[in-house]
Formats: C-alpha cells, sequence, structure tokens
C-alpha cells in the first residue's frame, strides 16, 4: 500500500526552499493584502492569530474554486482574513464576521474603508450568541471557523442546527462548506505523547492547567466533523490543521 505521507522533505532546509517554491508559483496576493499582513505581523497585539499569507492564498483558491458569494467568518482579529474572503467572493459577494472584541472590530473596520471594502458586515459579541441570533436572507456558501478553540463544537452544532433541510433562512446552503483552523493545534491534537515537544510549549504559551484542556475540544470538534452524517469531511494537515466538511442534505 502507497504511504499516506510522502517524505518529500529530507530536512528542514528543503523543506523551506519547496515551501518558498510553492508559494511563489501560487497566485499572488494583492499587494494592500500583502502590507496588511506586514503591519498584522508587526505591529498588533497577538500576531500569531493571523492566518499566514499562503493560507491566504489556498482559501481564496477554494473560495473561488466552489464560487463561493457570502461568507461567514468567526474569529476576524484585525481583518486580514475578513478582507481576503471580500476578495474572494469579489465587489457582488459579501462577508460577514463574528468577533468578540470591540478593539480588533475597530481595527478590521477600519482597515475595510482605508481598502475600499464595502462588502463586509462586522458584528461585535460572543460569537456563540451571535451566531444563535444571526438571521440570513440568503444562506452562506462558506463558513470559516478561527476563534477560541473551546467553542468549535458549539458553534458546529448551532450551524448545523441552523441549516437544517427545508428550513427557511438556513445559515449554511447545502453544498456550503465550513472550514475550521487550528484543528491540530502544532500537532497535539494527533500526538500528546512526550515525543511531541509542542505540548510543553503550548499549554505553556496558553497558561493552560493541562493538555487535555486545549486538546479535547478540537478532538471533539474533529470527531462531529466526522461521524455527523450531513457531513463530508476531510482534515489537511497543512498549516496548523484545516478541517474541511461539506455539508449534504
Ligand atoms: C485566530 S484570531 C482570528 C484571526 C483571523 N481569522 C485572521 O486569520 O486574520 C481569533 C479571534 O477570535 C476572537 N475570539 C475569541 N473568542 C471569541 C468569541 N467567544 N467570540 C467571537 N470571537 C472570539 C479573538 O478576539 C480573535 O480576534
Amino acid at each position: 500500500m502507497k504511504d499516506n505521507a510522502a517524505k518529500l522533505f529530507p530536512n528542514p532546509d528543503t523543506g523551506a526552499k519547496v515551501m518558498e517554491y510553492s508559494v511563489a508559483h501560487s497566485t499572488p496576493l494583492p499587494d494592500w493584502l500583502v502590507k496588511y499582513h506586514d503591519w498584522g505581523c508587526s505591529d498588533t497585539d497577538v500576531p500569531n492569530y493571523l492566518t499566514s499569507t499562503y493560507q491566504a492564498q489556498t482559501l481564496i483558491f477554494l473560495a473561488r474554486m466552489m464560487g463561493a458569494k457570502r461568507v461567514l467568518e468567526i474569529g476576524v482579529y484585525i481583518g486580514f482574513s475578513t478582507m481576503f474572503w471580500s476578495h474572494a467572493v469579489g465587489k457582488d459577494g459579501s462577508v460577514t464576521g463574528l468577533e468578540l472584541s470591540d478593539k480588533y472590530a475597530g481595527l478590521a473596520r477600519k482597515a475595510c474603508a482605508e481598502n475600499k471594502i464595502d462588502n463586509v458586515d462586522i458584528r461585535v459579541g460572543d460569537a456563540v450568541k451571535s451566531l444563535e441570533n444571526l438571521t440570513v436572507t440568503e444562506p452562506f456558501d462558506l463558513v470559516f471557523i478561527d476563534a477560541n478553540k473551546e467553542a468549535y463544537p458549539e458553534y458546529l452544532d448551532i450551524l448545523l442546527a441552523k441549516s437544517q433541510p427545508g428550513q427557511a433562512n438556513r445559515l449554511l446552503r447545502a453544498g456550503g462548506l465550513i472550514i475550521a483552523d487550528n484543528v491540530l493545534r502544532s500537532a497535539i491534537v494527533a500526538d500528546d505523547t512526550e515525543r511531541n515537544p509542542n505540548v510543553a510549549e503550548i499549554v505553556g504559551r496558553h497558561g493552560a492547567t493541562s493538555a487535555e484542556e486545549l486538546i479535547e475540544p478540537l478532538r471533539r470538534f474533529n470527531k462531529k466533523l466526522l461521524e455527523q452524517p450531513r457531513l463530508e469531511t476531510v482534515l489537511l494537515p497543512l498549516f496548523d490543521g484545516l478541517g474541511m466538511a461539506s455539508l449534504k442534505d
């Protein structure tokens, strides 16, 4: 049987070169998005929150390939991903962003205004509440989950409950895509043994009492994606782990 993990990179340097080459041979982001990402990495509270520019290139490609016009984003931060979704859906599409922090929502709105983006609507508050209260006239094509990891299972439950077949004003259309970031969380979700040095590092970084506290909600989320009969799922070990599922009716 062919090995699932192709042994492409003999060492980290070659791995980095392959990545550099792959980025250079993928449709580039517009300059204004790259500039905003640079600013986000150098001058904001938590640069680590940002998706990478290569992840942006990949997700834009995916959204356009499925013809997505309406995107819901859970976890906006300073609006980098919000703006790349806006770029992906084009002027006749729209993006709704849910963000807890008033400050980050303000930065995101400012960036949208500065870049003449007028198809983004950012709502401030806890995303569980915002999702519960969200009503739409047309369903979303794509939902990007990138907020507090402990609430991922709840976000999924609400999304599915509000996207029932035949339901008026459902949130996600049949055939719509759910993309969840960080579902492997520096590999600790798949390997929480002492062989994985990231376990101690991540627990320390998040001031968690145990690795389990960080791992359990994501394992529950990944299991729900897999076992929910209305979802067809693939977990890509790219970036920090991308959970992807399409909704069947
Ligand atoms: C990883 S960042 C999002 C990064 C953004 N998607 C990007 O790639 O540019 C996660 C965001 O989720 C927000 N967040 C955390 N808990 C939340 C909650 N309960 N409801 C809504 N947003 C939340 C944080 O304030 C933070 O801005």
